[in-house]
C-alpha cells in the first residue's frame, strides 16, 4: 500500500484503486446528474478515492503513539501548556460534508510534558477520519488524559460544517464550539474558567 505521505503528491493513475471503488464514484456522478464518462471526469473517480484515501488517513495511526515519548526534565516548570488556535479539517460522519475548525488544547502537568507538536498531531489523527465534533472533542481528551496522566485537560474546538453552510439548514459560518474537560478542570469551577479565559472562549 501507498504510504500515506506520498499519496498527497502521487498522479490519480499512480494510486491502485479498485475497479469497485471507482464505478461507485462513477455511480455518484451519474446520480448526481452528470456523465461520468465525458472527457474531463474521466479519472476524477481515481482522484476522488486519493483525496479520500487521504482525508481517511486517520484511520491508518493510532495517536496514542504520540504521546508515548516524554519529558520529565522540566526546569521546574509545574503548570499549564496551551495550544491555542490549532488548525484542522475533518469530515461529517453523516453527510462525508467538510469540517473547518480550530482547537485549543491545554493541560496541567504531573511532572512529565509531551513534545507540543505532539498535541496538534493527537487532534490530527482523530480528526481525519469520519466524525461527529463531539466525539473529536472528547477523543482528543481522552487520549491526553489517559496517557499522560497530567492534573487536567482541557479541549475546546470551534468548528464550521459545510453540511449546515453548503446543504440543509443552509447556515453559513455558524460556528460550533464542543469543550471537554478532564481532572482538575472538570472539579473546579475556578480552574474551569481559568483555563477558557486563558483560550479566549
Ligand atoms: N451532533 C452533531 N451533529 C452533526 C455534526 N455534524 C453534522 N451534524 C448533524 O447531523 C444531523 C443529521 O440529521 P438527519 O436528519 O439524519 O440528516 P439530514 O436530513 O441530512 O439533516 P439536515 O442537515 O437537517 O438536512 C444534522 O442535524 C447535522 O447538522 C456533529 O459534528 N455533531
Ligand atoms: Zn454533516
Amino acid at each position: 500500500m501507498e504510504e500515506i505521505q506520498d499519496l498527497a503528491v502521487m498522479r490519480p493513475d499512480q494510486v491502485n484503486v479498485p475497479e469497485e471503488i471507482q464505478e461507485a464514484i462513477r455511480s455518484l456522478i451519474r446520480w448526481a446528474g452528470d456523465d461520468p464518462d465525458r472527457e474531463g471526469l474521466i479519472d476524477t473517480p481515481k482522484r476522488v478515492a486519493k483525496a479520500w484515501k487521504y482525508y481517511c488517513r486517520g484511520y491508518r495511526e493510532d495517536p496514542e503513539n504520540h504521546l508515548k515519548t516524554v519529558f520529565e526534565e522540566v526546569g521546574g516548570y509545574d503548570d499549564i501548556v496551551l495550544l491555542k488556535d490549532i488548525p484542522f479539517y475533518s469530515h461529517c460522519e453523516h453527510h462525508m460534508a467538510p469540517i473547518m475548525g480550530h482547537a485549543h488544547i491545554a493541560y496541567l502537568p504531573d511532572k512529565k510534558v509531551v513534545g507540543l507538536s505532539k498535541l496538534a498531531r493527537v487532534l490530527k489523527g482523530y480528526a481525519h477520519r469520519l466524525q461527529i465534533q463531539e466525539r473529536l472533542t472528547a477523543q482528543v481528551a481522552d487520549c491526553i488524559w489517559n496517557n499522560l496522566r497530567p492534573r487536567g485537560v482541557a479541549v475546546v474546538i470551534s468548528a464550521v460544517h459545510s453540511c449546515m453552510a453548503a446543504r440543509g439548514v443552509e447556515t453559513p459560518n455558524v460556528q460550533t464550539v464542543t469543550k471537554t474537560l478532564r481532572g482538575i478542570y472538570s472539579e473546579d469551577p475556578e480552574q474551569a474558567k481559568m483555563i477558557l479565559n486563558l483560550m479566549g472562549v
